[in-house]
């Protein structure tokens, strides 16, 4: 069969366009083809305008601290025109990066339209077919809408529409207090609307308990009002919504569903080729083969963790895997994952909890305090911890919890993956006074009862008698 490209990769999000990408970096025809824009969810309506609008509650927050370390600072006055130009300005400063014509230049074909998989090996788009013994599907995911009586007759935002509010909103009802929800409710509560959290269970389920417990109580100080109950029911209409959750009514202007995602893999040929679907996306071995020949799902289309840097770790995988023939297998004990909020929560490999369901008693955790740390003391940002999930000396998994946390992440992961050990990492000279010495203290605490044990006691001892016998 003569084919038109090497290989046909669907979705021009993080996950399709590194994978399109790697693939013409080694030289391949590569189709890669978007129906919507470039860049997909994380560049459009999602990681980049959410922290960009994070960005902007900070300094009202910071602002709205009037005095501190001595200085005061003029009220704030959240102008929302402003706000929203600076999300949008945000993401047309990293659009060129994963623009149709960067992409061109790399070497790929790109078509901007919605592709419709006609077989194992075919895919037409707009009046052209194609073929390729390789089809990668990377077509992400959307907001799911939860079954909420009324929702079909009321005005409500997902993260789809959010960014491009033009007003802010009076009072925002969040329902989900998951990733989204919790990031989204703090940004608003600081930029001046009333914010309402609608969750029936754990908020940021999959985080450390203790971590999470540090997060509520500042948005709780803040001002953010949590309804521990599932939201049944809406009515009313545009800045008039009332929202059942339990045994409470609430009234807002605006409500915002943040439950989840759902998989984009349905209405674009796939089932109509036998593709095997799982509870909540397309179902992918480890080397994120797909049940049908030849064809691959990376990033959010599949199950699994839902992630930008996910996304981009997966087609680089399938990258390497299309163009050299290496089978190269997704590897999660080291996953880093980190939420946004004020102070933010990062997590890699395993927390506490799923680490004791796993490795039983074995495990010992080590937990430093910012409190410890003389740049958290300094800067009068003292509020969380460090928690070191081990078993014996080797880390399993650390939570964060803490101003910038995300960015302590690294050397954890080069300690899960055994590119260096705890010891290495407690010993290390780090800059004085960082934020980051609080990992080579949870490292040095976990070998303290080694290294002070009795036979290096002993040993010196033994060391000090001599000298005093023989100096
Ligand atoms: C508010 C919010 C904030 C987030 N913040 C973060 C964060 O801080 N850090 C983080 O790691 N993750 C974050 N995420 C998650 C992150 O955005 C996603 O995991 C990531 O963007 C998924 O990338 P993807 O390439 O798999 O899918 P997408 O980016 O959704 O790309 C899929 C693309 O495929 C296209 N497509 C679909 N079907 C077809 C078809 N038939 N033909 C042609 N094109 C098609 C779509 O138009 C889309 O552009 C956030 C998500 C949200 C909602
Ligand atoms: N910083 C980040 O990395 C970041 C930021 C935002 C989003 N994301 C990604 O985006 C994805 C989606 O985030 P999300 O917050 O939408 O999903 P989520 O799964 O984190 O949370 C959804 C929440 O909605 C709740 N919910 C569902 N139905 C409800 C109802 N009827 N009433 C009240 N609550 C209800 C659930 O109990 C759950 O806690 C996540 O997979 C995450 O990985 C990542």
């Amino acid at each position: 069969m003569k084919f038109t490209h090497d290989v046909i990769v669907i979705g021009g999000g993080a996950a399709g366009l590194t994978a399109a990408g790697g693939c013409a970096l080694f030289g391949l025809d590569v189709a890669l083809i978007e129906g919507c824009k470039m860049g997909g969810e994380c560049l459009n309506d999602g990681c980049v305008p959410s922290k960009a609008l994070i960005a902007a509650s900070k300094r009202a927050a910071e602002a709205r601290e009037r005095t501190r370390y001595g200085v005061t600072l003029a009220k704030p006055m959240v102008e929302w025109a402003g706000v929203h130009k600076h999300v949008h300005d945000a993401i047309a400063s990293i659009a060129p990066h994963d623009s149709e014509e960067r992409f061109e230049e790399i070497g790929c074909e790109v078509f901007r339209d919605w592709a419709q998989v006609t077989g194992p090996q075919s895919v037409e788009v707009g009046w052209r077919k194609l073929s390729a013994p390789r089809i990668v599907i990377a077509t992400g995911s959307k907001p799911a809408i939860p079954p909420i009586e009324g929702l079909d007759q009321v005005p409500f935002l997902t993260n789809e529409t959010l960014f491009d509010l033009d007003v802010l909103p009076d009072h925002l009802m969040i329902v989900g207090g998951g990733v989204v929800g919790m990031e989204m409710a703090q940004a608003f509560r600081r930029l001046g609307s009333v914010v309402t959290v609608i969750e029936p269970g754990d908020l940021m389920a999959r985080d450390d308990r203790e971590s999470v417990a540090v997060v509520r109580e500042v948005f709780e100080e803040e001002g953010v009002r949590f309804v521990s109950a599932k939201a049944q029911k809406v009515e009313g209409r545009a800045d008039a919504i009332r929202l059942h959750a339990g045994s409470e009514i609430i009234e807002g202007s605006h409500l915002l569903i943040a439950a989840g995602r759902r998989a984009n893999c349905n209405g674009f040929g796939l089932e109509e080729i036998g593709m095997k679907m799982g509870a909540n996306g397309i179902e992918v071995d480890q080397r994120r083969r797909t049940s049908v020949k030849g064809i691959y799902a990376i990033g959010d289309c599949r199950d699994g963790p839902r992630l930008t840097h996910v996304s981009g770790y997966e087609g680089s995988n399938v990258a390497l895997e299309i163009t050299l023939g290496l089978p190269t297998k997704v590897e999660w004990s080291a996953l880093p994952w980190c939420t946004y909020t004020d102070p933010e929560v990062a997590q890699i490999g395993l927390t506490e909890k799923d680490a004791r369901k796993k490795h039983g008693s074995r495990v010992t955790v080590v937990k430093e305090s910012f409190r410890d740390n003389e740049r958290a003391l300094a800067e009068g940002d003292d509020a969380g911890h460090l928690k070191l999930v081990l078993k014996g000396k080797k880390v399993l998994g650390a939570s964060i919890v803490g101003k910038n946390a995300g960015e302590l992440l690294l050397p954890l992961a080069q300690s899960i993956t055994g590119k260096s050990s705890t010891f290495a990492l407690g010993s290390a000279i780090i800059a004085y006074p960082t934020r980051s010495e609080i990992s080579k203290a949870a490292a040095f605490t976990a070998w303290e009862p080694t290294v002070f044990g009795a036979i290096p006691k002993k040993w010196a001892q033994f060391l000090a008698k001599l000298r005093r016998r023989h100096a």
